[in-house]
């Protein structure tokens, strides 16, 4: 199995405090990745080092065997890593079609005769999104006008329209009704074999439902690693969540 992402000995230092410590591990291409932790365990900063938001001061990571340690974010976003944050980054007063062109096209301006010059394969892509989100019925409103979960569901379409192979998700079903996580985790289960999704996520139901290895973070260093059953009867892990109510 190729890896799409190797984190090795991964750290950052905050005057003296290491938020993320020696931190390793190896996400397979086509892999969902859950991960785990007490709150303050370095799960957001661990996202912030692969994206590039925050610069390691040790360590390495790889994407698809290429170094982007500490490459600037927009290098790290065009080599394939996409990043969904809570609040998302669509364009409001554009309709849902036309933020799924945008992205396609990396170019905002252009929207407007987009269509006529699209290729194929763009336009398949996008009919493609539509289909994974289920956002055929809205696509001429604008992203503004969006229920809280299609506004995720939209982001996460435009990082898939733009290519993005490995695709970092923190916290997705904050918010979010049940049924809206319920639909999350359908779209996410789609996505893993062709996308290297990796989750962080408070939400235990939604996690057994999407999780298969999981790794498990705790005061900035791996605690463990392994299948969701393994890790869930894990004596260390559990005393890792005491005071904070277990995992749940
Ligand atoms: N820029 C920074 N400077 C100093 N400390 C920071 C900085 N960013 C994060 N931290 C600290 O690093 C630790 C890890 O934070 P982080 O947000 O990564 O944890 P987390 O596992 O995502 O927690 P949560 O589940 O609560 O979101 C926290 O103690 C936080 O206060």
């Amino acid at each position: 199995m190729k890896a799409a992402l190797t984190i090795e000995g991964l750290e950052v230092d905050f005057g003296g405090f290491k938020a993320v410590d020696s931190m390793t591990t190896v996400i397979d291409d086509g892999e969902l990745r859950v991960i785990l932790g007490p709150n303050g365990a370095g799960k957001t900063t661990l996202m912030d080092l692969i994206s590039g938001k925050t610069a390691a001061t040790g360590g390495k990571v790889h994407l698809f065997g290429r170094d982007i340690t500490n490459r600037p974010e927009h290098e790290i976003a065009r080599a394939g890593v996409g990043r969904k944050f809570q609040i998302p980054s669509v364009f409001r007063d554009l309709s849902v079609l036309q933020n799924l062109e945008v992205a396609v096209s990396h170019e905002p301006r252009v929207f407007r005769n987009l269509r006529l010059g699209m290729s194929r394969a763009d336009r398949k892509r996008i009919d493609e999104v539509i289909d994974l989100t289920g956002l055929g019925a809205v696509l001429d409103t604008l992203a503004g006008d969006l229920s809280h979960g299609q506004m995720q569901w939209l982001e996460l379409g435009m990082l898939i329209t733009q290519q993005s192979k490995v695709i970092l998700l923190d916290e997705p079903t904050a918010g979010m009704t049940q049924g809206e996580t319920s639909k999350t985790a359908d779209i996410i289960l789609r996505l893993k074999g062709t996308h290297t999704i990796l989750v962080v996520e408070h939400d235990m139901a939604f996690v057994r439902k999407i999780a298969e290895k999981v790794t498990v973070m705790h005061l900035g260093k791996l605690l463990a690693e392994g299948p969701m059953q393994t890790i869930e009867a894990d004596p260390a892990v559990r005393d890792a969540y005491l005071g904070s109510g277990g995992l749940h």
